[in-house]
């Protein structure tokens, strides 16, 4: 066995846990343990190769080449001439791969004192661990502090024809050469929304396989129902369905078969785009070996200073939160970050109001409680929906059928929960966030400011005054 190097900090992972060392920490000698993400083991994490920044990048000019169909109905005829995937693709990756660069030389020569191990970690001893490069040379090390930040991986279905078919991810799907002409999207949630709007916009003739009943069928139940009708404008979709099984065909295409309400059912498609969820990786690291174990759902267990129950392991995003959100994952960092650096005075994440945003089309936006919930938790709330349409910018806009939804105490006037599906819905919650965040009473939040006339945020300004409270 060679030598075991001993760091006072070891990170697992690239992502979020990357942004922790800084020069603060130049005291202390750092490892940063990097498996990479994706097919070409890219450093920097999910979010800036494979998650929320290439998405969005493609989501923007899907926005504009859906406009036509708007633009047409108030008036101004524009033509869609054409969709250059590569030329799309290109910009985008063009900007990240050189940062993501970028950021692996700097952690490979910018700070003395940081050393990166380019390969995959698990525990093999109490905060020891081995790292299994590509080339399968290993190496084992021990450090004071363990930060487990090694998020989670895609879902892949496990049906028959699985392993003989070429399915995509959120992984591959965004670098491929050519667009399909026809796209099966396998999953109702998040990435299948953000998917389906944007090879739709491109004109892909997309259809979407949902096991469920509804698309987003997390959210609340108005905003779920009405997103689901939308992207049925656009896409086909299918709902109650379960896969059963793929088969490659002699043309290339494959056949995904299915289960529905109405019998068996099947589609022969170009791709297959599987967006079934996210497994957490703290299943890869043999925790055991240094006495931690995961909990029922796979999350390594943390407390609220984001302290595994084994001292010096800490962890953070994906691997350990409820919320398979980035802007938590950077909240749980600096978390983290403050308490390596402060073990004295210790910080807390606050998880109290935890926004999230679909950027399909609509794009939907929430925090706190759903109807549903309030409803099955015995909480009594009131309500009030304000539709875009009935505001001077939902005019401007022609806007039919979204709107936002307030649920708040009636006793307090704070409040509850906030959904929004439509335009810009992701800017429009974070007034609601800074409400509930400092506890502000909704009829101050109304009424003790000015709101802009006659900006979009009107909407939710007589959402407000629409709450039924004294
Ligand atoms: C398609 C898509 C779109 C998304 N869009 C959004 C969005 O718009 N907004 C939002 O808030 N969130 C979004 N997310 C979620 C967001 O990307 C994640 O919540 C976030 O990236 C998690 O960060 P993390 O640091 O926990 O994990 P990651 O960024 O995944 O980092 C984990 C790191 O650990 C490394 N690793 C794993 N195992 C090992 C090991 N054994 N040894 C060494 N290294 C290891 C990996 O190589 C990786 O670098 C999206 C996700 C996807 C997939
Ligand atoms: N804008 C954003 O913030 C954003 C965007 C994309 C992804 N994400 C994050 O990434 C995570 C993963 O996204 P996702 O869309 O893959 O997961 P998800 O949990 O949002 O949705 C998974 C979908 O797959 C379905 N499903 C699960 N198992 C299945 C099976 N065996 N067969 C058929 N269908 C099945 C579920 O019913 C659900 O509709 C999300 O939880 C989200 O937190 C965030």
């Amino acid at each position: 066995m060679g030598i075991v190097r001993h760091f006072d900090i070891c990170v697992i992972g690239s992502g979020s846990g990357n942004s922790i060392i800084d020069e603060r920490f130049a005291d202390r000698q750092v490892a940063i343990i990097d498996a990479g993400v994706g097919p070409d083991k890219l450093f920097g994490g999910t979010c800036l190769n494979l998650g929320c920044i290439p998405t969005k990048m493609y989501v923007h000019p899907a926005d504009l080449a859906a406009s036509v169909q708007h633009a047409r109905d108030l008036g101004i005829d524009l033509t869609l001439d054409g969709v250059h995937w590569r030329a799309v693709r290109d910009r985008i990756f063009g900007r990240i791969d050189p940062i993501t660069e970028a950021g692996r030389q700097w952690r490979t020569t910018g700070m003395p004192n940081v050393t990166l191990l380019q390969g995959r970690a698990h525990f093999s001893g109490l905060r020891r661990l081995t790292v299994v490069a590509e080339d399968g040379s290993t190496e084992d090390i021990t450090a004071d502090q363990v930060v487990i930040a090694a998020g989670s991986r895609v879902r892949r279905p496990d049906v028959p024809g699985a392993e003989e078919v070429t399915l995509h991810s959120s992984d591959t799907v965004m670098r491929i050469d050519e667009l399909p002409r026809r796209m099966v999207i396998l999953g109702g949630g998040f990435v299948a929304a953000e998917f389906a709007h944007l090879f739709s916009a491109f004109g892909v003739e997309v259809t979407v396989v949902s096991r469920s009943g509804a698309l987003l069928r997390r959210e609340d139940e108005d905003v779920s129902r009405r997103f689901t009708q939308s992207l049925s404008e656009r896409c086909t979709v299918r709902l109650k369905e379960h896969l059963e099984s793929f088969e490659q065909l002699e043309d290339g295409r494959i056949r995904v078969n299915t289960v529905g309400p109405s019998g068996p059912a099947s589609y022969d498609t170009d791709l297959v785009l599987t967006a079934i969820g996210r497994t957490r990786n703290g299943d890869t690291l043999a925790t055991e070996a240094t006495g931690l174990e995961l909990a029922a759902d796979g999350r390594i267990p943390v407390d609220k200073y984001q302290r595994t129950p084994v001292q010096g392991i800490w962890a953070l995003g994906d691997v350990s939160s409820e919320h398979l959100l980035k802007h938590v994952a950077n909240a749980e960092a600096r978390t983290v970050q403050h308490n390596l650096l402060s073990p004295h005075h210790p910080v807390a994440t606050d998880h109290r109001y935890v926004p999230h945003a679909v950027f399909g089309s609509p794009q939907v936006a929430a925090v706190g409680l759903t109807e549903q919930a309030a409803r099955a938790l015995g909480i009594t709330y009131v309500s009030a929906v304000q539709q875009y349409g009935d505001v001077a910018y939902g005019w401007a806009m022609e806007d039919t059928g979204h709107f936002c939804k307030l649920l708040a105490d009636p006793v307090t006037g704070h409040l509850l929960g906030a959904h929004i599906i439509g335009p810009e819905a992701s800017i429009l919650i974070q007034p609601v966030l800074q409400a509930m965040s400092f506890g502000l009473d909704v009829r101050a939040m109304a009424r003790g400011q000015y709101w802009i006339h006659p900006a979009l945020t009107e909407v939710l300004e007589n959402a407000l005054l629409a709450l039924p409270l004294d």
